[in-house]
């Protein structure tokens, strides 16, 4: 049993004390230290917790988990013109009569002049996509033109899709957007089989697109080079195939409907790489920095739809050598080498969005 007990210090101070009834009383000094000693092993261990907190608030910015649920089997609340909102916090303003396809009109009439080169213009380019505006078409179908709130995801490739069981709920959106070769056949659980549009490039042409996309996907090619444009004009007219001049070899046959093709305006390309990356359009240097095709996608779809979320963005951590950054692949980090894009500042892009909730994102960050 315990008692608590009252001792008398010299001086006539009185002290707090307890003891056990058998054990033989303790001089007080004794006590004194036992219970200084107490003191600071609480005050160390408040300090460890204080250091605690500290340390997991500094890692909440780079853990910053901003997920969002939807419910499964309903729909998204749209509201009409919220994106377009978030665009001019995030891009500043500027014209928005741009369209998001290169139409013939703005090429054959009038020559609309271009500041810049590809892939931020189409300056010095303007006879190659000419005779490709001729055989494409520029149009917004009808069933994305009449909604009155357009639901859009962009898909990334990233490994973060991999198990998600995402497929259903991606399918349910208005507006899905994919990207390069990335594959849906047999990853329907994960990533969804409903692909309303596609970015690519020549050399991230799947080889097989009939398998992968849907009849009416839009396959928006975003040209980097003059060649892109000689790529598509030759597959389209069955004219003779170049080889040279691609940095990896694209598809010489292609099975698609030239109806499907459509031509991505640059101006997308330039506010993802000035208003979002603040990287410079003119760039002496061999490997140029320019903005991921996902940034891309994501900067389009803010202007394109009312609402947007995301899945499948962000890359390992740079010591990660070993993590797989697809969910259809197995490729590392190091493939990226001379990719020319900074995924860290890309990172700091897409989290701003978030925050400022621009956007959502269906799988971690
Ligand atoms: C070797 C190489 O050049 N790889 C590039 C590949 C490659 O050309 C194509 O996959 C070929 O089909 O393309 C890129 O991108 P990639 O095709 O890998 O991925 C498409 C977009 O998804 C986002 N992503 C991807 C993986 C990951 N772990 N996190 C992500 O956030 C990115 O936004 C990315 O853009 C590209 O076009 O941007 C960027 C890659 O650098
Ligand atoms: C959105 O960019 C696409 C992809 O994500 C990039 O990885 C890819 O980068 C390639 C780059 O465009 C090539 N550069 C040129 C001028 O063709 C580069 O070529 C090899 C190289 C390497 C080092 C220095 C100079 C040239 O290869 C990159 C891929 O490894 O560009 C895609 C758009 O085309």
């Amino acid at each position: 049993m315990q008692c608590v007990q009252w001792t008398q210090r010299p001086g006539g101070e009185v002290a707090r004390g307890s003891r056990d009834d058998n054990s033989p009383q303790e001089p007080w000094h004794l006590r004194n230290m036992i219970s200084k000693s107490r003191w600071k092993l609480l005050a160390m261990l408040a300090l460890f917790l204080a250091v605690m907190v500290w340390y997991s608030i500094s890692r909440e910015d780079r853990y910053i988990e901003l997920f969002y649920f939807p419910v499964p089997g309903k729909k998204e609340p749209c509201l009409q013109g919220e994106a377009e909102k978030m665009v001019s916090k995030l891009f500043g303003n500027y014209s928005r009569e741009q369209p998001f396809f290169l139409q013939l009109k703005d090429y054959f009439w009038v020559k609309t002049p271009s500041l810049y080169e590809l892939p931020y213009g189409t300056k010095g380019s303007e006879d190659l996509l000419l005779r490709v505006l001729a055989i494409t078409s520029y149009s917004i179908p009808e069933s994305i033109q009449s909604l009155k709130c357009r639901r859009c995801v962009v898909v990334g490739n990233g490994h973060r899709l991999r198990n998600s069981s995402l497929g259903e709920t991606i399918n349910k959106y208005d507006v899905v957007i994919r990207l390069n070769s990335a594959p849906v056949a047999g990853y329907e659980q994960d990533v969804g089989s409903k692909t309303t549009m596609r970015l690519f490039y020549p050399e991230s042409a799947h080889f097989n697109p009939k398998v992968e996309d849907n009849p009416d996907t839009l396959l928006v090619l975003v040209a980097f080079k003059a060649m892109d444009f000689h790529w598509i004009e030759s597959i389209l007219s069955d004219k003779k195939r170049v080889r040279k001049g691609f940095w990896k070899q694209p598809p010489l046959i292609w099975d698609v409907n030239p109806k499907q093709i459509r031509i991505l305006n640059p101006f997308y390309m330039e506010i993802a790489a000035d208003k979002l990356l603040s990287l410079p359009i003119h760039q002496p240097h061999k490997i140029k920095q320019k903005p991921t095709t996902g940034l891309l996608a994501i900067t389009l779809a803010l202007h394109l739809c009312d609402l947007v979320h995301i899945a499948g963005f962000g890359y390992p951590d740079a010591h990660q050598k070993k993590q797989s950054i697809h969910y259809y692949e197995y490729i590392t980090l190091k493939s990226m080498m001379w990719s020319g894009h900074n995924v860290s500042q890309e990172a700091l892009a897409i989290k701003r969005m978030l925050e400022i909730g621009a956007v959502k994102n269906l799988t971690y960050f």
